[in-house]
């Protein structure tokens, strides 16, 4: 909870989520328990003292040094799903915390290249990961849309096998999985490894999304756009290319920026570095967003909360984020109409409160 008089309008405004990993809602508390229910033993004390119990993960966790800090936990972290009821519960623990923080709609990333390579199958993780989406569809009323990324530290081999599977499965036509991201290792690997399955993707009109701009310069924002990214995810770095900022801005290339996990990998030293008011000043649409909410000390409504201490925007200026997070959401445009409605209601709402409708 913030100090901000704006706090119960923050809270209450109806929130899309555009960018969470669900592998990244997994809890130490959560990664403990499926250890025991699924028998598996994590790296013992003496091999990383960071897993001697669920406080001291935790603390571990407030001391990345940087993304691939971060990435060797969260990965070691996931090898606790084995099975579809592991992927539902874990989608669904998130759902309830999402809704609980205003969220209306949420677009949530996957990693399935990461669980394959230790022999879950690809049904296992999509099965199990939509059963979730399902339930909070009818149980809590939000849409959802799954995005299955690929991952940059693994070759590129790997991601087009998966591609594949999710061809074959037609799970994008089935309305199973809607779009496509990368994520992982940023500066390092090719950063165009992916250019011939988005090229294919493209083609199929799957929405497509990449991670630039976190750790990386804005060579890697521009490279993301020529594959046919339509979506930025972080793109913090954008501030430091002004034609490419412009661009972003007149074609309405959403920024799907995540505060607080910024500040704990380091790619800024606070939540007031994060470049929010060069973006609305320049016309830059962008969502606020939890990342890897487990890992990153908060859920979006603390991201929210973050930005409102570091950067005092105005209800009109939060209305504005709001209105383009729906906006640039892949959902029809009833549903647009449904949530844009409601933004609207909460705002005159809030008006009266404050004496000023
Ligand atoms: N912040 C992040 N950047 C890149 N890949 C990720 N996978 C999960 N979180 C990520
Ligand atoms: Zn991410």
């Amino acid at each position: 909870m913030c100090q901000s008089p704006l706090h119960d309008f923050i809270h209450g405004l109806p929130k899309c989520e555009h960018h969470v990993h669900l592998e990244g809602c997994l809890t130490p508390e959560l990664i403990f328990h499926l250890t025991e229910r699924n028998g598996i033993q994590l790296p013992s004390e003496a091999e990383n003292p960071a897993y001697a119990s669920v406080a001291a993960l935790e603390t571990r966790y407030e001391h990345f040094t940087s993304l691939d800090d971060f990435l060797a936990f969260y990965f070691e972290g996931m090898a606790v799903l084995r099975t579809e009821q592991d992927f539902t519960d874990l989608a669904w623990s998130y759902f309830q915390k999402a809704h609980a923080d205003g969220v209306h709609h949420a677009e949530v990333f996957f990693d399935p290249q990461v669980h394959q390579s230790r022999g879950v199958s690809y049904a296992t993780i999509v099965n199990g990961f939509s059963a979730g989406c399902k339930r909070a569809e009818t149980e809590l009323g939000l849409s959802t849309r799954l995005i299955m990324c690929f991952v940059r530290h693994l070759p590129v081999a790997s991601a087009q096998q998966v591609y594949e599977e999710f061809l074959s499965h037609e799970h994008f036509g089935a309305g199973v999985v809607h779009g496509l991201g990368w994520s992982s290792s940023e500066v390092g690997p090719p950063k165009d490894m992916f250019r011939d399955i988005y090229a294919s993707a493209a083609t199929k009109g799957i929405p497509l999304t990449a991670h630039a701009g976190e750790e990386g310069d804005p060579t890697y924002i521009s490279t993301a756009l020529e594959l046919g990214a339509t979506r930025i995810d972080h793109g913090i770095r954008l501030i430091e290319d002004p034609q490419l900022l412009k661009r972003v801005a007149a074609e309405g290339t959403l920024l799907t920026v995540c505060p607080l996990s910024n500040v704990r990998l380091r790619c800024v030293s606070s939540v007031e570095q994060v470049p929010i008011r060069k973006f609305l000043a320049s016309g830059v649409k962008f969502s606020i967003n939890s990342d890897d909410p487990a890992y990153f000390g908060g859920y979006i409504l603390d991201n929210y909360c973050a930005v409102q201490e570091a950067h005092q925007l105005t209800a009109m200026e939060w209305r504005i984020i709001a209105e383009n997070s729906v906006q640039e959401s892949w959902i029809p445009d009833v549903r647009k109409a449904e949530l844009l409605d409601k933004i609207e209601g909460h705002v005159k709402q809030h008006l009266m409160v404050v004496g000023e409708a």
